[in-house]
């Protein structure tokens, strides 16, 4: 199973292909469009979150509410789209031409100067409208897919804002549905309303000095069987992958599982997992230092991620750089952006990690159908509990 997605940030429309989905999975539009709403919430955000409303459009591969197997295509509409026709137009212009500009002034922070160089384009708009993470909204829309499969089997996905600038919320362990239930209506998902308060209170305050602030975001899943992923190979390894897609979120610059960058300071002692075994449940760990992997395979235990967000790169305080033209220094001019994008920013998370889970457990349990992957899946069960 893979995805593609296409479109630019102020183009008409986000679009993607998901191939090798099986057949008979209920795909709900309207959980999609939750997922979406989820990641346009989070506060902080800036004045284009007010001009969308992002909802999906199922243009292939679903009939009657169910996959047939067929490729399924999504498509997430630009609102704004309608502000930007003469700019993105289709011929091409110099600056402040019929109110078209050419973009030559490289941001900080962003692909700008090193797309500009390396695809030889002096408009570098060229750029920045694909490197935007507007591009994350399909990406929510195809996870949200995987978070349907994902849910066939019984596997959840929820999470959590553990930080915002220096605010620190200590990680709580609730049931999974409980925690989706705090989280969900939080605008920086936590679960400690004080904290959140904090979180808010220093969002404005960055905003108020022309600052931006980043954060981590932990996200868990749970219900997943042993076994996903493999130690074989490099490229098999379920958190290799997990990490790969966390840090390929636009601003994203660290990843973690479980206790993380902690175990660097313990003895192995205070790291390791010990195994435990009692007849009618089977293996299981004593603790979940790991965060649910061991040799890039899953333990069965809860699969616990965090990533790292850097601050918005664009700040109304703006940073130096250099004009591609006249090669001459200038501060950027900031017409809008986001001052914090890190509870959206944890909604995309939980999606692309569900995408990657999904795409582990289609590897392992085979199909070209639900009913063919739950026989599948009970076959390799019985293995496991017999073994
Ligand atoms: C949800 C979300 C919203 C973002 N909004 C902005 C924004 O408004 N302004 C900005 O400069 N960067 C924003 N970013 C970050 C940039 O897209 C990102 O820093 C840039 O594309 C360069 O990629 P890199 O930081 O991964 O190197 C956002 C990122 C995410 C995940
Ligand atoms: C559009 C989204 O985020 C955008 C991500 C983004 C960036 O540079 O990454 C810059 C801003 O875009 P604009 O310049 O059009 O205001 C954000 O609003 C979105 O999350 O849907």
């Amino acid at each position: 199973m893979r995805y593609l997605t296409a479109g630019e940030t102020h183009g008409p429309q986000l679009t993607a292909i998901i191939e090798g989905m099986p057949s008979n999975l209920l795909i709900s539009a309207e959980a999609i469009n939750e997922q979406l709403g989820r990641r346009q919430k989070g506060y902080g955000r800036g004045l284009r979150m007010q001009i969308e409303k992002d909802t999906v459009n199922l243009v292939g591969g679903v009939r009657h509410g169910k996959s047939t197997g067929a490729p399924i295509a999504l498509v997430v509409e630009n609102n704004d789209w309608k502000h930007w026709t003469k700019v993105m137009g289709a011929e091409p212009v110099d600056e402040d031409n019929e109110g078209r500009r050419r973009v030559h002034r490289p941001r900080p922070g962003h692909a700008d100067l090193n797309g500009g160089l390396k695809y030889n384009q002096k408009d570098l708009r060229n750029i920045l409208e694909r490197s935007s993470a507007r591009e994350t909204t399909v990406r929510v829309a195809v996870g949200a897919v995987a978070r349907q499969f994902l849910a066939e089997f019984g596997i959840k996905v929820a999470g959590q804002v553990l930080r915002i600038g220096d605010i620190e919320v200590k990680r709580v362990d609730l049931p999974i549905d409980e925690l989706q239930r705090l989280t969900e209506a939080s605008p920086v998902r936590v679960v400690d309303k004080d904290a959140e308060l904090l979180m808010i209170a220093a969002i404005d305050a960055a905003k108020e000095d022309g600052d931006t602030l980043g954060g981590i975001v932990e996200v868990i899943v749970e219900g997943v069987p042993v076994g996903l992923g493999s130690h074989v190979q490099w490229d098999r390894k379920l958190d290799g992958r997990i990490a790969q897609a966390v840090v390929s979120i636009q601003a994203f610059k660290g990843v973690e599982f479980g206790i993380g960058f902690e175990a660097a300071k313990q003895r192995g002692s205070k790291v390791h997992d010990e195994i435990m075994y009692t007849e009618g449940n089977g293996f299981y760990r004593a603790s979940n230092r790991a965060g649910g992997f061991e040799g890039g395979m899953t333990t069965g235990e809860p699969i616990v991620v965090r990533g790292v967000m850097k601050p918005i790169s664009t700040l109304y305080k703006a940073l130096q750089s250099v004009d591609i033209d006249t090669k001459e220094p200038f501060t950027a001019q900031v017409e809008r952006s986001d001052t914090c994008a890190v509870p959206a920013a944890g909604v995309i998370m939980e999606n692309i990690i569900a995408w990657e889970v999904a795409h582990a457990f289609l590897e392992k349990f085979g199909g070209d159908s639900i009913e063919e992957i739950h026989a599948n899946l009970a076959n390799y069960k019985a293995q496991v509990e017999s073994y």
